[in-house]
Parts: C-alpha cells; structure tokens; sequence
C-alpha cells in the first residue's frame, strides 16, 4: 500500500508537470538546432530530439546521401547538404561543423541554438579510443597507447591531415573554432570564442550533469517532463575504458586547451542557470525525470531495460550500434525483431544511422504526399504558374513566444 500510494503521488507530480505548460497557455519551442558535438552523449540528447519531431509532425533536416548520417563533417556545414526532402526544417540535430550564418539560411529567427560539452579528459579519453583505428594521429601511437601519445602529441598528430580534428580541442572544431590556435594566442582566443558561443547557443548542455541539462532544456523549450524521457545510447563497453591518471588528465586538458577553456566556462554557467531556475525545483525534477523513466522502462521492456551486448552480437540489425574497429566495443540494447515493441519503445533505443534513415525514409513520403498536394491546389488556381514546394510545419510552431531565444532560462 505504501509504496503504491508513493507510486500514485509521483505519478501525479509527473502529470502536473507534464500539463503545467499547457494549463499556462505556453507553446512547446519546435525550431531547434542541436550542435551535435562527438562524444558527449550527443546521440542520447539527438534521440530525444527525433522523438519529438516524429510525435509532433515536425520536420528534421537530414544530410543528402553523400553526406551520409552527418553533414558531410568535418567540411564547414552548407545548406547544400541539407536533403531537399527535410527542407525547411524545425530541427537540425545530425552531427556538423557549425556554421551560425549558414544555419540561419534555413532556420527562423526564433531558432533556439543548444549543444552539449563534456569534461576533457573523459572525452578525450573517449575519442582516443573510439577512433584508434582511423584517425591517423593515433593510428601511429605505438600499441595504441593513450600515455604514449599524451608524452609527445606532436610526434604523432599532423593538423593538416585528415581526421586531425579527432585528435585536439574536438569540442571547439565542431563548433567552428580554430583548433590548432597558437599556444601563446590561446588565453585570448578560447575566451572571446566562449564569448561568441555564448551569444548564439540558448543552452549549453553538460555531459556530467546530464539530467540537470535537461530539466533546463525542457524549461527553455517550455517542453513537458515527458518529452524528454531517453535511455542512456552509445556507451562503451568497461573493457574499452582506461581510467586517467591525474598527472594524464593535467596533460589532456593541457593538449585540449581551447576545448578546457570552453569546458569551464560553460559547467559555470550550466550552474549558474541551475541556480536561476533553484536548486531545489531541479531536484525535484530530477528525481521526478528518473522515477518516470523507471515507469516507461517498466511499460516497454517489462521492467528491466532489454539486455546490453556488444554490437557484434546484437541480433537485431535495427539496433546495432555503429563500431568504428574491433579495437573498440560499443555496446547497444539488444530486443527480438518479433514486432512485439511498441514502436515508440524500439526508437527510444535506435541508434543515430538507423534512426535517420528511418526519419529519411517518412519525411521523403510526407514531403511527397504535401508536395503532391500542394501542385494539385495550386495548378487547380493558377494553371499556368510554377509548382510550390511544401511549407515548414506549423502545427507546434510557436508565433507567441513565452521566452526569446536568448533569454537566460
Ligand atoms: N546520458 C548520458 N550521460 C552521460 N554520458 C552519456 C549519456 N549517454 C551517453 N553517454 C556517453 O556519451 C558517449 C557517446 O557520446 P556521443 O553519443 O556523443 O558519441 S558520437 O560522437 O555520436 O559517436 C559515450 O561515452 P564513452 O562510453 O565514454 O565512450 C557514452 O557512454
């Protein structure tokens, strides 16, 4: 009895929650660009993202096929790689460089801009051992060896070469910063380039403090606690983590120093829009966000999440997360291909390429179907005139916005 009368009272904080919004006559935020930065839990905030695009009829911008599943990183990103398909878009969340002149070609004015960071040395860590076997800088580290290649970083990284934004300040490449600065132009630069991020990113997640990021995240895009349910995606299995040393970790940041810079500067004011928001309300949310996760776990998978395996042993091709080597295991969520998920709980653990293949594949029919629609409308009224291309959608489009997009939150 106790503890179902506990389970009732979350429940009904979960509802609150989740009605608050509406019953204050606020409008969900749908124009969204999520900078999707390399190993910081990007794919987990990129999954919540495709979710809501596809419960609430918005439109994703993909990459075109030469592109792949990202904007054809590591160039600068274009609207050319942007499938004419997903044109115009309410959210762009596939990976990029980032570009705010060019993002504002396609986006709104009321875009709001959010990334994610994570501490230094964990991604560091992270990338090292992720992209071993691909990127040059550390394909050339005898024995794969993190320590030998933090000894002499310049022995083995070449900033021309390709794939060299793998291997320094990662975090301030991807959002379209200069990573090979020089050392003694660094102190100034890392500073009026945190500066420039400031000014155009809303909210700048932090990989650490990832429920409190989106207890933010939801109060910014005025979104209800259930819009931004996840499951954790993209992890590494044990095996394939090395535990730094303080001496490595000094010498990571030291070799990442822009991206260090950045790091700091945004874990303050991460806690600084925390405090805005109170200490205590995100507490309660947290616990709230993890209580209600604990209840879609139990109505998806029967209680437990579906099993953790290695990529190579995941027998639903649906599900097998993306290995860059054998050097490497990333481990994903293994579910029977029996169609006895709910599709809802099946995306909630999809990784990043299958997923975007599957929005590619219904956004291509919608944009035909909208785009079939629109030529008979308008060749039935002007017979002689050009054929229109769809609209973006406005079904949650907000024109009464409760916040701007650079108000602090
Ligand atoms: N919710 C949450 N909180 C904290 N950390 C998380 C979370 N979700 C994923 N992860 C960890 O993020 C790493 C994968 O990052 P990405 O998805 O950005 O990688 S990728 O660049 O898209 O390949 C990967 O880190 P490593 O395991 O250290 O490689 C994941 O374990």
């Amino acid at each position: 009895l106790l503890h179902q009368g506990g389970h009732l009272s979350w429940t009904m904080e979960v509802l609150r929650l989740t009605y608050s919004s509406i019953n204050s006559q606020t409008v969900k935020h749908s124009n969204i660009v999520f900078l999707k930065t390399h190993k910081t839990a990007s794919s987990t905030v990129q999954n919540i993202f495709f979710r809501f695009a596809e419960r609430n009829n918005l439109t994703v911008a993909l990459p075109v096929t030469p592109c792949d599943h990202q904007f054809c990183y590591p160039r600068i990103f274009s609207k050319h790689f942007v499938h004419p398909y997903t044109m115009p878009p309410n959210i762009v969340t596939s990976h990029m460089r980032f570009s705010h002149s060019e993002l504002k070609r396609i986006m709104p004015n009321n875009t709001f801009y959010i990334t994610i960071l994570r501490e230094p040395g964990a991604m560091f860590e992270s990338l090292f051992s992720y992209y071993n076997q691909y990127c040059d800088s550390f394909k050339r580290v005898p024995n794969g060896s993190l320590e030998a290649f933090l000894e002499k970083p310049w022995a083995y990284y070449h900033p021309e070469e390709k794939d060299s934004m793998y291997a320094r300040n990662t975090l301030t490449f991807d959002l379209g910063g200069d990573k090979d600065k020089p050392y003694k132009e660094v102190p100034t630069y890392a500073k009026r380039f945190a500066a420039e991020v400031e000014n155009v990113f809303s909210l700048v997640m932090i990989a650490e403090h990832f429920d409190e990021s989106l207890i933010l995240m939801r109060h910014l895009l005025s979104w209800d606690l259930e819009d931004v349910l996840y499951i954790k995606q993209n992890m590494r299995m044990p095996l394939s983590r090395s535990n730094l040393s303080e001496a490595q970790l000094n010498k990571i940041r030291e070799w990442n120093s822009i991206d260090a810079v950045l790091y700091d500067h945004f874990n303050v004011s991460l806690w600084r829009q925390l405090k805005e928001l109170g200490l205590a309300c995100v507490a309660r949310e947290v616990k709230l966000l993890r209580h209600a996760q604990e209840e879609m776990v139990r109505g998806c998978y029967g209680g437990r999440l579906p099993p953790l395996r290695s990529a190579a042993e995941i027998t639903n091709k649906d599900l097998r997360p993306w290995q860059p080597s054998s050097k490497v295991t990333i481990v994903g969520y293994d579910l029977p291909e029996s169609g006895m998920s709910q599709d809802k709980c099946l995306k909630m653990i999809m990784p990043e390429v299958q997923y975007t293949k599957r929005l590619l594949h219904t956004q291509m029919l919608h944009y035909r179907n909208k785009y079939f629609l629109n030529t008979i409308k308008h060749n039935t009224k002007n017979p002689s005139s050009q054929q229109q291309h769809p609209s973006r959608s406005i079904l949650v489009r907000s024109t009464t916005l409760r916040k701007s997009p650079r108000a602090s939150v």
